[in-house]
């Protein structure tokens, strides 16, 4: 981790303290964290900031347990099995939390590009890539206008229709490492055509990364197309 790495995390434990703090008491937050309610009280109030160590327990383990239940409560099932995640992926400031947590907990190679699809998982993608100081780049189903140079990927979904996804030839170069992330995974469909374009780009994965697995079999299925880790903040049914 490089300096700015270290500070951004530093906040970053704040801000999961903070969250914790809305509702808890210090003593609570103390039975909770282990760490002396009156260091709590100067991180939280920002008077002092945690140390690395510190700040990587608290974004790691706790941070990654509050955030799936927070993730939990914001996403709602319905009866055929369909996410509402609107709450959560509206939420920029809930995913500006998530990020640190995905970047410390899942063992994802540091990425140059954080890649996904238009459009649900734009806006985790672009806290993720804030983080780590990186490109946000989104494949979208049509060219967009003026782009010269595409790569494209084309699957037959299971429903038997064709499925292109495009992106500007010049937004992953040769041997970067791209994260790959999207708010769901289900089928795996569109990891599937994700890690197409990473490997016609010359690229290398860095990890999958999804908010909400709804099932196994994405998750299984982006295991099988490649050997970077692959991870989900919560597993729905
Ligand atoms: N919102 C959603 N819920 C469940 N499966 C999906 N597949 C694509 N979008 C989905």
């Amino acid at each position: 981790m490089n300096r700015a790495e270290k500070a951004a995390l530093q906040l970053r434990a704040v801000d999961v303290l903070r969250m914790l703090k809305e509702t808890r008491t210090y003593d609570e937050l103390a039975e909770t964290t282990g760490l002396p309610a009156g260091d709590l009280n100067r991180y939280v109030n920002g008077h002092v900031l945690p140390g690395t160590e510190r700040a990587r327990d608290v974004v790691e383990e706790l941070g990654h347990e509050a955030l799936s239940g927070e993730l939990e409560a914001r996403i709602r099932v319905d009866d055929e099995g369909y996410v509402d995640n609107s709450a959560a992926v509206f939420d920029q400031p809930f995913l500006d939390l998530v990020a640190p947590v995905v970047a410390n907990g899942f063992d994802f190679e540091r990425p140059d590009v954080v890649l996904t699809a238009a459009t649900d998982g734009i806006t985790l993608a672009a806290s993720l890539a804030s983080y780590y100081g990186t490109r946000c780049v989104y494949a979208k189903k049509r060219k967009e206008t003026a782009v010269e140079e595409f790569i494209e990927a084309r699957e037959r979904l299971q429903s038997g229709i064709e499925l292109t996804y495009y992106l500007p030839e010049s937004a992953i170069d040769d041997g970067d490492a791209v994260l790959v992330v999207d708010d769901l995974i289900r089928s795996g469909e569109t990891q599937e055509l994700l890690l197409d374009i990473v490997e016609t780009a010359d690229a290398d994965a860095a990890g999958v990364f999804a908010l909400i697995a709804a099932g196994e079999e994405g998750m299984q299925r982006a295991r099988e197309q490649t050997d970077a880790p692959v991870g989900a903040l919560t597993t729905v049914y």
